[in-house]
């Protein structure tokens, strides 16, 4: 190898013009192309081959600096001079200094251009060979010139094509192209002289943050969408508004009542100033209950909406207030079938299936069941005591049900019921023949419920006579019929109830004491449903079940506050009075919810309607009158004492009169309306 170092003299050094007429210079010398590109040009410590004209250029060799020229052949002393003085300043040509001048001016332009734009750019030659690359195009094959720059650019760059447009010599443009992790777009075509080909070029951009992009906008489209569509099908309103509060989406509802209220689209309008205020400058969820014109309310809801940590606006929900409300009865209802079922459940556990039919939860009530589901296993005589209506009977069975003796009869005597004369027959039977006049011989109840259980049901209505006798069954454990003389062995459970104070009536000696005693071994008493108010709502709630199924019907909520009132009643009739008028509501209810207007005056007014303590006040207003006309006080009783009872005939026996009197009294004082208005059922 031969070297030569030559000093470039030339005013703006080896420059575009100077590169070529080098490189012509020594395709002179050399005549051939495969010599010529054995001649390399270093510059420190650069080495390129003569025929990389663009590359030479872009060294930007100044004037005054050295380079070396090597060649395989040695240059004569004349080839060197020619050489030197192509490098070396000529004397002044003031055309070609101008035209020097807008070469490198262009040059430089160029190159400007194309080392900051945004395209990679590869140029080959003809041999496929690149002979340019830029510094986007380095940057996204990740490859550096010299790794790249005189290489064969399918050898380099899979996938490069070139090689395919310097064969075909067409353009391809805009084609997409998988490049490592990047997606590029490349726009190929070959370069041609003289409709020669003599190379190609590739100019490519990455794509990928464009496609990133473009998805991610058409994820934002589908979720914009699908936003919408959430909004409208909620029946909440709902709305989005801007950075300045402004309404930008309404779904319907919250669009209608935008149109109904005429309200500005605007947060403000919806919640006021002063909240708008602090949601926009200290981006707070705020909640307000509003209500306009038409007097719907609504609770509001305002959350600002956040995006990197920046206010982008707001959401805005209202709910009707109603609708809440509603949830809550909804709620209340459901708690209520849970506590029902869960007690339902818990009675099977505790208790024996027989007082299954017995509702109640509190603790008063649950210790009395207890109490009477641990005396069911043994024989012991029983004394149910308590108010009209708190399930006497329903223990009385309840008992006997738990008992050994299930599978034996349980009969039940109604000691008020029965009429004095025959109730003796009644207990113990009687014997046909002349003395009882009977036709036929008939068994009394006690025999009838031999081995089973007697229920012997308002005891305290016994006369003192028959309390004796019963005295004597219950001690000897035996009876003689009605003129029978045969005595009749009995194994009989007794089983009492009264709603008297029996303790009471011994005192006054209208009840034996020696049958106090022998009934009270056992006594159970049943607190009434006032005293047991938690209760009420699981009544209810079992009424209200038990009288569906019955009617067929399918109410099945409570406006709000219906259990209140419930509660606030004093129940005198007890269960029973609670059982019968949900069967009279549920009878009389068209639609599903159980209403308060549907309760009766005196349950939804207790304390104006109450019998007792409006008679209390009657007599108090008597008391306290002036002395006035007759007529005034019997207008007065009878407008009074009519709206205790349902009929003519009740209200004549109440006031001791006839049924004709109150007719006419009625039509006197134009009463008929009020005619039963306090009436109770019990
Ligand atoms: N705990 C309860 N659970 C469900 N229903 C009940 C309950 N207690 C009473 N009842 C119902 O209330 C009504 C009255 O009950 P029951 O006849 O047993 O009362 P009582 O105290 O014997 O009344 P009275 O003294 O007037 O004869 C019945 O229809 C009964 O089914």
């Amino acid at each position: 190898m031969f070297s030569y170092q030559f000093k470039v003299t030339k005013e703006n050094g080896l420059h575009i013009r100077v590169v070529a007429t080098l490189i012509a210079k020594f395709q002179g010398i050399l005549e051939s192309h495969e010599k010529l590109k054995n001649v390399i040009l270093e510059y420190r410590e650069q080495k390129v081959p003569i025929t990389h004209f663009y590359q030479i250029v872009s060294l930007k060799i100044k004037r005054g600096e050295s380079v070396s020229i090597h060649c395989e052949n040695p240059l004569t002393p004349c080839e060197q001079a020619e050489i030197a003085q192509l490098l070396q300043q000529q004397p002044d040509d003031g055309i070609q200094k101008e035209a020097d001048r807008l070469l490198v001016e262009n040059s430089l332009t160029f190159d400007v251009i194309l080392k900051h734009i945004l395209s990679g750019i590869i140029v080959v030659n003809k041999e496929n060979r690149i002979t340019f690359v830029n510094d986007e195009a380095q940057r996204l094959l990740g490859k550096q010139d010299r790794d790249l720059l005189n290489q064969k650019a399918d050898e380099v760059i899979p996938d490069s094509h070139l090689a395919f447009i310097l064969k075909s010599g067409k353009k391809e443009a805009a084609q997409r192209q998988q490049l490592g992790n990047r997606v590029i777009m490349t726009n190929r075509s070959p370069i041609l002289l003289d409709d020669e080909i003599i190379g190609a070029t590739a100019i490519f951009q990455d794509i990928s943050t464009i496609e990133a992009l473009s998805r991610e906008l058409s994820e934002t489209k589908k979720l914009q969408k699908e936003l919408e569509l959430v909004l409208q099908s909620v029946d909440d309103l709902m709305a989005l508004s801007d950075v300045s509060g402004k309404l930008i989406f309404l779904n319907s509802a919250f669009m209608n009542l935008m149109e109904q209220e005429r309200l500005n689209y605007h947060v403000r309008d919806i919640v006021g100033e002063d909240l708008w205020n602090e949601i926009h400058t200290q981006y707070v969820s705020r909640a307000k209950i509003v209500s306009f014109s038409r007097q719907a309310t609504y609770i509001a809801r305002v959350n600002p909406t956040m995006v990197d940590g920046e206010f982008r606006g707001t959401v805005i929900a209202l709910l009707p207030i109603d609708d809440m409300k509603k949830l809550v009865e909804q709620l209340q209802m459901e708690k209520e079938r849970t506590r029902y079922l869960e007690r339902e459940l818990s009675k099977h556990q505790l208790f024996d299936a027989a007082f299954n039919p017995l509702i109640g939860e509190s603790s008063t009530f649950k210790d009395t069941i207890s109490l009477a589901n641990k005396v069911a296993k043994t024989d012991a005589t029983v004394l149910i005591t308590g108010e009209s209506g708190t399930g006497k009977e329903l223990v009385a069975k309840a008992i006997h049900g738990a008992s050994s003796r299930k599978e034996k009869p349980f009969i039940r005597v109604n000691c008020a019921a029965i009429p004095p004369q025959l109730i003796e027959s009644e207990l113990f039977g009687h014997e046909k023949g002349a003395f009882t006049g009977a036709i036929q011989t008939r068994k009394g109840k006690f025999e009838l419920a031999n081995h089973g259980t007697i229920f012997l049901d308002e005891i305290g209505d016994l006369n003192f006579d028959l309390q004796a006798k019963i005295l004597r069954v219950l001690q000897e454990k035996e009876l003689e019929r009605v003129g029978g003389y045969e005595t009749i062995s009995l194994d009989v459970r007794v089983i009492a109830a009264t709603h008297q104070d029996l303790e009471q009536m011994v005192e006054k000696g209208t009840f034996r004491e020696d049958l106090y005693y022998r009934l009270h071994v056992v006594p159970i008493h049943l607190p009434p449903l006032r005293k047991r108010l938690s209760d009420i709502p699981l009544l209810a709630e079992y009424f209200r079940i038990r009288y569906n199924d019955r009617l067929g019907k399918n109410i099945n909520k409570y406006e709000a506050g219906f259990m209140e009132v419930l509660k606030n009643y004093q129940w005198p009739g007890n269960i029973r009075e609670l059982q019968n008028m949900m069967e009279r509501l549920l009878t009389l209810e068209d639609g599903d919810t159980l209403s308060i207007t549907s309760l009766p005056d005196y349950i939804i007014n207790p304390s104006q309607s109450s019998g007792k303590e409006t008679k209390a006040a009657f007599a108090e207003l008597i008391e306290n009158l002036p002395i006035q006309m007759m007529e005034d006080y019997e207008k007065m009783i009878y407008t009074h004492v009519v709206q205790f009872y349902p009929s003519f005939n009740q209200i004549a026996q109440a006031l001791g009169v006839t049924h004709k009197t109150v007719a006419a009294k009625v039509r006197k004082y134009h009463l008929t309306s009020l005619v039963g208005k306090k009436y109770q059922h019990h």
